[in-house]
């Protein structure tokens, strides 16, 4: 702790005052890298822009739902280096949007996401570059875990390699019937390097996470909900497509005032990171900023019973 106060310090003491702001800015908001760790953002950032190709769009509904889609359909959504970036920046808007309730991550044209892009990686095939990327991606994906929303990947067609990575970095998992979600790290002589093996863990177990890893095993939607790695399967209907199957389920955890959703988050985040004792003092503290507020004034004059 000292030593990154004496950090800030001589930072902030530097003549490029704007940049330096940024490196700390980045620093608080919940990366997992910093240039304590001797990772260089702007440095990775250029990098990555030299493999362009699709990109990561994001619409901000009224209703306090945001889609965030992966677009590169010529190469089944694989991620090229400029959609990592445009993840990246996507993620800053959506951590600057406070009226911000739900998000449904989703690919574009009936698949979710191949993972990266092959191009890209047969490109930076070195270990130092290889492990640069990673924490990027792994920055940007754990800020978009731990964004004060609830977060759902709508999983049509495959989601391979990095894309199933991606879906871990969700609150919860649908799976469109016909999807299909592979690790397939080991057939390319990989292991996941954006989390995705880590919160794998947190989410199924180290057995069920284990078996997906070492075995590359096909989860099609009946065995994501037996290890639950999918919390829902959405069967084809008529007259409702996929993205608006997504928004009705999540509405059901997205209904009511944006503050109260966004602290349901909140708590239930810190309870999951947090050692019990900070996980509780957070508690408390999310608590303080709902109660008296607005929401619960209203529900108190309302007689409530909760039948
Ligand atoms: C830390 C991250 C680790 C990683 O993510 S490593 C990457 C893991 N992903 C992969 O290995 C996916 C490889 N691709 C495949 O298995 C198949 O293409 C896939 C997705 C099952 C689709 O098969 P099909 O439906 O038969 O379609 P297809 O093979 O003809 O693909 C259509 C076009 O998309 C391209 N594509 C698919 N996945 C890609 C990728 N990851 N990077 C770059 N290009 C990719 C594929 O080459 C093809 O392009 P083209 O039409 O031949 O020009």
């Amino acid at each position: 702790m000292m030593v990154l106060c004496a950090l800030r310090r001589q930072l902030l003491s530097r003549s490029n005052c704007g940049a330096w702001a940024r490196l700390l800015q980045r620093q608080s908001r919940g990366c997992v890298y910093s240039i304590t760790h001797g990772f260089n953002q702007d440095e990775i950032r250029e990098k990555l822009q030299a493999f362009p190709g699709g990109s990561i769009d994001l619409l901000k509904q009224e209703s306090g739902i945001a889609v965030l889609t992966i677009n590169n359909p010529a190469r089944m959504n694989a991620f090229s280096g400029s959609m990592m970036v445009d993840l990246e920046e996507r993620v800053s808007q959506l951590e600057s949007w406070t009226d911000c309730k739900g998000l449904i991550v989703q690919g574009s044209s009936g698949t979710f996401c191949s993972g990266s892009d092959l191009n890209a990686v047969r490109a930076i095939s070195n270990p130092q570059d290889g492990m640069k990327m990673c924490m990027f991606m792994q920055n940007t994906l754990t800020r978009l875990l731990r964004l004060p929303l609830i977060s759902v990947a709508l999983v049509e067609g495959r989601a391979l390699g990095g894309g199933a990575e991606l879906i871990t970095a969700c609150d919860f998992r649908l799976m469109a019937s016909g999807s299909e979600i592979q690790f397939v790290h080991k057939h390319m002589g990989l292991v996941p390097g954006w989390g995705g093996a880590a919160r794998l863990v947190r989410i199924v177990g180290s057995q069920h996470a284990l078996k997906l890893l070492g075995g590359a095993l096909k989860v099609e939607p009946e065995l994501g909900l037996q290890i639950g790695l999918a919390d829902g399967v959405l069967e084809a209907e008529e007259d409702a497509l996929p993205l608006q199957q997504a928004e009705d389920w999540l509405s059901r955890y997205t209904k009511g005032a944006a503050p109260v959703i966004r602290a349901v988050k909140k708590v239930v985040l810190s309870g999951r990171e947090l050692p019990l004792s900070d996980a509780l003092r957070t508690e408390k503290d999310v608590f303080g900023t709902v109660w008296g507020g607005p929401a619960n004034l209203q529900a108190l004059a309302s007689k409530p019973k909760h039948k």
